[in-house]
């Protein structure tokens, strides 16, 4: 199995309701984001690529026509913006481009990880 991943970076700012008010990330706040997707397949296409990464370049697109330098939670419309939500949010949108995606992660923070990875990676042949 191969398996390739490209980091994506961007800066926004977000809030989650619902936690306590004397939680800080209740309160208006910004990261650097970085987010990797991990593409996997069983086989290589005729160049010997799982998939050329420039096509990715796409998602760089979305991200700076999007959600660099914005507010998340009036993007994605919800208080809940959370590392893992947004992993999921951008498997989905990569998985719908790229069937070899398998997993996305997002890191709020040099510290700290999310991950969304289904658990049944439903494959995909080379492009
Ligand atoms: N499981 C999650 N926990 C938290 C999330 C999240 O998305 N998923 N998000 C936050 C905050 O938005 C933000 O990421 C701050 O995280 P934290 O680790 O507390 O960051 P700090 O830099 O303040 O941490 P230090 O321990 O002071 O270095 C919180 N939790
Ligand atoms: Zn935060």
């Amino acid at each position: 199995m191969f398996r390739i991943t490209k980091e994506f970076h961007f800066s926004a700012s977000h809030q989650i309701l619902g936690l306590g008010e004397d939680h800080p990330c209740a309160r208006l706040h910004g990261h650097n984001y970085v987010v990797e997707v991990e593409l996997m397949s069983e086989e290589l296409n005729g160049i010997g690529f799982v998939r050329d990464y420039r096509e990715l370049s796409e998602f760089k697109r979305f991200i700076d026509d999007t959600l660099d330098h914005r507010h998340l939670n009036d993007v994605l419309g919800n208080d809940c913006v959370t590392a893992e939500t947004m992993a999921r949010y951008f498997y989905n949108w990569c998985r719908q481009r790229w069937p070899e995606t398998s997993a996305v992660r997002v890191k709020e923070t040099p510290k700290t990880c999310a991950e969304f990875r289904p658990l049944v990676y439903p494959g995909a042949r080379a492009a």
